[in-house]
């Protein structure tokens, strides 16, 4: 038995794995104030892992205090903190110093070709929204990076006097009052830059969403999409197959 632990830029989503397998995903806001004792809670109630796999793109505190409460949970656990590399499990890395590609991103990509075949495009839709293209080979051609649609629309809130955060719902046509104006302008900007960003590369790519945000985004995306939303934690499993075959 495994957990894995993926710890986002606002959210932390963990869960347990058999064989492979994933159970249910937990997710949690890890800037709350009561949150390291939440979890203690929760993670005390789970039987010793064999290993305990992070991926983390938080600040060092939040990481450091979850590797240290897993370290007093669970002391035989072996952890694992996957890293980007230049080549792992067939995917290789396009950017030019392979270590500064996000760990989130990484893992998603590796699960993606692991999971899919062809040549696809994986669209994690979260705080901020990355675009990652793979040749059905492995080769990684490069990647985009955005505010996620929670982080536009709070940019807008924070430096604008008339602008306020809102929980309108997404739609994708011209709004005849403000709240529906920025969430429709905020989908449409995610659409366009995801619609942009495929029309780069050839018909053969398949778009694979993942991420809190990746049914609404999805959704609003012309073409044929492909669903999955547990891209990160998928790829935590594949280093922890990788590990115990090793
Ligand atoms: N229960 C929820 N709580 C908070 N956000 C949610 C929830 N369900 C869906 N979301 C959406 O998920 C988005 C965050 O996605 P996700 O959890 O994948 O990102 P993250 O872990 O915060 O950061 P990232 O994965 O980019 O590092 C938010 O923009 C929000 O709109
Ligand atoms: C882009 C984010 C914030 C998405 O979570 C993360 O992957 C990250 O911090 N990446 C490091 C920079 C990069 O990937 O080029
Ligand atoms: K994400």
């Amino acid at each position: 038995m495994n957990l894995l632990i993926d710890l986002g830029n606002s959210r932390l989503k963990w869960a347990i794995e058999i064989d492979a397998q994933i159970g249910p995903v937990t997710q949690m806001d890890y800037r709350q104030a009561d949150f390291m004792h939440h979890i203690n809670l929760l993670w005390q109630l789970v039987e010793s892992p064999n290993t305990v796999a992070i991926a983390s793109v938080s600040e060092l505190g939040v990481f450091s205090g979850l590797l240290t409460l897993c370290q007093s949970l669970w002391p035989q656990a072996k952890t694992l903190v996957p890293k980007s590399t230049q080549c792992a499990y067939g995917v290789k890395n396009a950017y030019i110093q392979a270590e500064k590609l996000g760990v989130d991103r990484w893992l998603a990509m590796i699960a993606a070709h692991v999971h899919y075949p062809g040549d696809k495009c994986v669209v994690d839709c979260g705080t901020a929204i990355t675009i990652d293209a793979l040749q059905a080979s492995g080769k990684h051609l490069g990647g985009l990076i955005c505010p996620g649609l929670n982080l536009m629309k709070q940019a807008l809130a924070s430096n604008t006097a008339d602008l306020t955060f809102n929980a309108e719902p997404y739609q994708t046509n011209l709004a005849i009052a403000t709240k529906p104006a920025i969430a429709n302008g905020v989908l449409l900007a995610a659409t366009g830059l995801v619609e942009a960003a495929i029309r780069q590369l050839d018909d053969s790519y398949q778009l694979i969403f993942t991420g809190g945000d990746a049914m609404t985004v999805a959704e609003a995306v012309s073409g044929s999409v492909l669903l999955d939303q547990n891209l990160v934690l998928k790829g935590l499993s594949v280093f922890c197959q990788g590990a115990q075959t090793a």
